[in-house]
């Protein structure tokens, strides 16, 4: 039986603003089982990364989660206390950024900041041995001549090597679940795909789930089981990832699978889909991509409920592609 590591159900979240209050993430849910690699995809501003900052307990004002939950081992995190939280992360859970000096610490070494994280959370581990793990996890991450580079400071590393130490120190503890933020966007192209094959294989190792946000569904369409599409702050469609790429319901998602550089002829311009995101404070009525949709009518105006589809797929839109599908289920 597949066990639940994370279960986020209707998740409510708001900023206050001098504007108003901005409901960031609204309905959101989200399971991932043990293991699991979840794609997060949107573009800029669909409340990705706030998600995954409550997920991780580090929503700060003035932002606030004013409804759901967030279930982790069965635990709902909402009533964790800001010292349970801290004992989770690191431990448990880890998160890492497109920038890996908001992990690193740049004038401590490699070794120091590896050892000091092993050691802060186990009891009875020499500094040798978590010396050798840490050299072991370089290694893992693709990191040639790890013994060397552990005694070398931030600065004196690659952006990508930054990186995969970054995402070494987040395996460390072998935490059951790793959300990443957009971590290899400011890499160049080769260096990001050699990053993402490495993290696949040691996630696969140790167990641990994923959740990797990116606005680039290129990104996690080879890393990823599932996915799930965000769009102003609400999912518009999730599914594995054969069900989305293979069978796109939602409008949105369509326009992102078209607009991906392999889809379009060399020499043509990029399909975009047309029109801008919303201001979250300025949405229309009802669905939040109706005016920018080829399928919107006036039923638009309300707001769709996510449905289910077949298998795993579900969509928010009364329009979805399918007419091939024989069984929609009622709203989840
Ligand atoms: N401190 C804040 N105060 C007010 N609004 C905020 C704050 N942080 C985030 N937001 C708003 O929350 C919304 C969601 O932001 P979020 O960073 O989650 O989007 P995203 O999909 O991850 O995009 P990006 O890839 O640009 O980070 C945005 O509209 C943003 O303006």
């Amino acid at each position: 039986m597949s066990e639940i590591l994370l279960d986020v159900r209707h998740l409510h979240i708001q900023f206050v603003t001098k504007e108003g209050t901005i409901d960031v993430v609204n309905d959101v849910s989200l399971r991932l089982e043990k293991g699991q690699i979840l794609g997060l995809v949107g573009e800029s501003g669909s409340g990705k990364s706030v998600t995954g900052f409550s997920i991780m307990g580090l929503i700060d004002k003035p932002g606030q989660v004013v409804g759901g939950q967030i279930l982790f081992n069965g635990e709902d995190l909402r009533q964790y206390n800001p010292k349970q939280m801290r004992a989770l992360r690191g431990n448990r859970m880890a998160m890492i950024f497109q920038d890996p000096m908001m992990t690193l610490n740049p004038v401590l070494r490699i070794d120091t900041q590896m050892i000091e994280t092993i050691q802060a959370h186990e009891k009875n581990v020499s500094k040798q041995q978590a010396w050798e793990r840490a050299r072991d996890m370089l290694g893992q991450m693709g990191i040639p001549s790890p013994e060397t580079r552990l005694s070398a400071y931030p600065h004196q590393l690659s952006g990508g090597m930054r990186q995969r130490v970054a995402i070494a120190i987040a395996l460390l503890l072998k935490p059951d679940l790793i959300i990443a933020d957009e971590p290899t966007t400011a890499l160049d192209v080769s260096i990001q795909a050699q990053i993402l094959s490495e993290v696949q294989k040691l996630s696969q190792h140790y167990g641990t789930a994923l959740i990797w946000i990116t606005h680039d569904l290129s990104v996690v369409a080879g890393l990823a089981d599932h996915l799930a599409v965000m769009y102003a702050g609400k999912i518009v469609e999730q599914g594995t990832v054969d069900e989305v790429l293979d069978n796109p319901q939602h409008p949105y998602t369509v326009g992102l699978i078209q607009s991906l550089p392999m889809n379009n002829e060399r020499g043509k311009r990029l399909t975009q889909i047309p029109g801008i995101t919303p201001h979250l404070l300025h949405l229309p009525p009802g669905c939040a991509f109706s005016t920018r949709c080829p399928r919107a009518t006036d039923q638009c105006k309300q707001a769709p409920e996510l449905q289910k589809l077949i298998g795993e797929h579900s969509v928010r839109c009364f329009f979805p592609n399918a007419a091939h599908i024989v069984e929609v289920g009622g709203a989840i």
